[in-house]
């Protein structure tokens, strides 16, 4: 029997516990890829702090979504639906840059099974040294440290996949069948924030998220949309508009009927479900929208599965 491939799914990850908030938080505030806090031997100290000042009110959102993150049963979920796809010869695995499971981990996991050749398939659609950069990072140093033996190849980004493409556009789709027929829907693609001085220094995270929009439009000709930036995470200048912002720019244009569109990531977290489904709803009612809906998040959409199989067979060519 020829040997299988492991197919490694890298994501971010989140807490799976009220208790895991705090750690989790410093794992991602030490990771210089994603924020740079001082020199490099402060950065440590310097995130242990901002994480103990932001745990309580990061851990009060997560109590309100079940006390915990769902990106690592969703992940799995994820992973097993495209080894089902993939069928014989492959195995798949989940890698979480701040969270469970660790890189080492899943690692260990691929090596006693014996398995030599991996694919690894970064789960954001956009590159961001931010955040493929980063897990991609990680994975390198783990590699070499103690990755003898394993052959690799990575996936960085399928913002323009036309099976990605199609999956989102499905969504979007069953969020407009959710509205009135005759309802005037406007649609906004909220996409996560990054610091404007990553644009500067040449990250393609927003080129790529405006060829997403391009080719998403393109299959819903006279609806008008607009593009926006959540989740906004510290004192420098990040992209504009804010999704707040928009919000509050549409309503003051009469806008009343408005879906909301994830974009960056392809399964359901905190800030699909507290900071649209429960922040930006409870704005929304203030400001006067008749009806606020989300599309649904890709999750285990079989398009979206179908794109990842895609993805790892286009690498084996
Ligand atoms: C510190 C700066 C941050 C940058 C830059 C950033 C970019 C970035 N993040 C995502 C996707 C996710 N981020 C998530 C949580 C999260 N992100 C930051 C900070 C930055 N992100 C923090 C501090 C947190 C924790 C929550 C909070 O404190 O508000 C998550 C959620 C994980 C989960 O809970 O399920 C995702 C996903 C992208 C795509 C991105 C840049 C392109
Ligand atoms: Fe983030
Ligand atoms: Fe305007």
């Amino acid at each position: 029997m020829s040997e299988k491939t492991a197919v490694l799914l890298l994501q971010m990850g989140g807490p799976d516990s009220l208790e895991a908030v705090e750690p989790f938080l410093v794992n991602l505030f030490t990771d210089r890829d994603i924020i740079r806090i001082g020199p490099s031997f402060l950065q440590p100290f310097i995130a242990r702090l901002i994480a103990r000042k932001r745990a309580r009110p990061v851990e009060r959102k997560y109590e309100e979504i079940g006390g915990k993150s769902p990106i690592r049963e969703l992940t799995e979920a994820q992973a097993q639906a495209l080894e089902e796809a993939l069928g014989e010869g492959y195995r798949c695995f989940t890698a979480m840059r701040y969270w469970k499971p660790t890189t080492v981990e899943a690692l260990a996991a691929i090596r006693r099974e014996g398995i030599t050749r991996i694919i690894a398939l970064s789960l954001y659609p956009h590159y961001s040294r931010a955040t493929t950069g980063s897990s991609v990072n990680e994975l390198k140093r783990v590699l070499d440290q103690s990755g003898a033996g394993f052959d690799i190849t990575y996936v960085d980004r399928f913002y323009d996949h036309p099976r990605y493409i199609e999956a989102l556009a499905e969504k979007i789709k069953e969020g407009l069948d959710d509205f009135h027929p005759l309802a005037e829907v406007q649609i906004l693609f909220s996409a996560h924030s990054l610091p404007q001085s990553f644009i500067d220094e040449g990250d393609p995270y927003l080129s790529h998220i405006e060829e997403t929009v391009r080719l998403v439009m393109e299959r819903f000709e006279g609806v008008t949309y607009h593009l926006a930036f959540q989740s906004r995470a510290g004192p420098v200048k990040w992209l504009e508009p804010s999704t707040e912002e928009m919000l509050e720019h549409l309503a003051a244009h009469q806008v009343k009927n408005l879906l909301m569109v994830p974009l960056s990531f392809v399964s359901d977290h905190i800030e699909t479900l507290h900071e649209i489904d429960i922040e930006y709803a409870m704005l929304a009612h203030k400001l006067g929208y008749a009806r606020f809906r989300r599309s649904p998040s890709l999750n285990c959409s079989p398009a979206f599965i179908d794109c990842l199989a895609d993805l790892v067979r286009n690498k084996l060519k």
